[in-house]
């Protein structure tokens, strides 16, 4: 079996639940009050960032100079498509300069990146892409099964083209393939590792809508 066969079917319980997760819903339907999704677009601009970076650090550990180059073209995907949709969100929320340089990322956003950057310092190119891949593959499976919805909203609508895009899907499919790949050249105890760490960001995927649609803050 394809190494990205068995992490999508033992991740299946948790991209179920981000699959009916009321954020994602509500962006479907577009019931999803605009307030939680500005919390999200601020949390996802700062988790982004460091997406690019962790992308980065795969370029930087990749042992072929085609795959650095991959990666590398990967992180300005990031740079110029994704962020650059978040400023766009950012002037259609009327997110201020001054939200944005006193904003601080709650408490999942900050859990979650560290997670990626974890992988990145401690692992090797396969650690990093199984750390990243959720990101990749679950927005992408969403934005796929989100196609047909038409929400009111356009933030919504602009966000479900995004994912649903074939610019996207062929960026996934490049990582999957990256990912088994690598699979194929390791040890089952670095399988295991990898497969820890795409079930935890598949989890810390959950949580991030969950953070978003629970506006969620620091307790103290
Ligand atoms: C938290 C999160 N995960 C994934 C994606 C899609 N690259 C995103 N924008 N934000």
């Amino acid at each position: 079996m394809l190494f990205s066969k068995r992490l999508r079917e033992a991740a299946d319980a948790s991209w179920e639940a981000s699959f009916s997760h009321p954020f994602v819903t509500g962006i479907a339907d577009g019931t999803l009050p605009l307030d939680r999704f500005k919390h999200y677009v601020l949390n996802d601009a700062y988790y982004l960032s460091c997406f690019a970076q962790v992308q980065a650090l795969g370029a930087a550990k990749a042992t072929d100079l085609h795959t650095s180059n991959r990666m590398a073209a990967h992180v300005q995907g990031t740079y110029g498509a994704e962020l650059s949709l978040h400023e766009k969100f950012s002037g259609m929320l009327g997110i201020t300069d001054e939200e944005r340089s006193s904003f601080q990322p709650a408490p999942t956003a900050y859990a979650y990146t560290s997670h990626m950057f974890r992988a990145a310092y401690t692992g090797h190119l396969g650690d990093i892409i199984a750390a990243i891949l959720p990101c990749y593959w679950l927005y992408y499976e969403i934005g796929e099964r989100l196609q047909g919805a038409k929400p009111d909203e356009p933030i919504y609508r602009e966000w479900i083209a995004a994912y649903g895009g074939e610019w996207f899907k062929e960026l996934v499919q490049e990582q999957i393939d990256r990912l088994d790949a690598i699979a194929d050249t390791v040890t089952e105890a670095d399988r295991e590792r990898m497969q820890r760490s795409f079930l935890i960001s598949s989890r810390y995927e959950y949580l991030f809508w969950d953070m978003a649609y629970k506006k969620e803050q620091w307790p103290v």
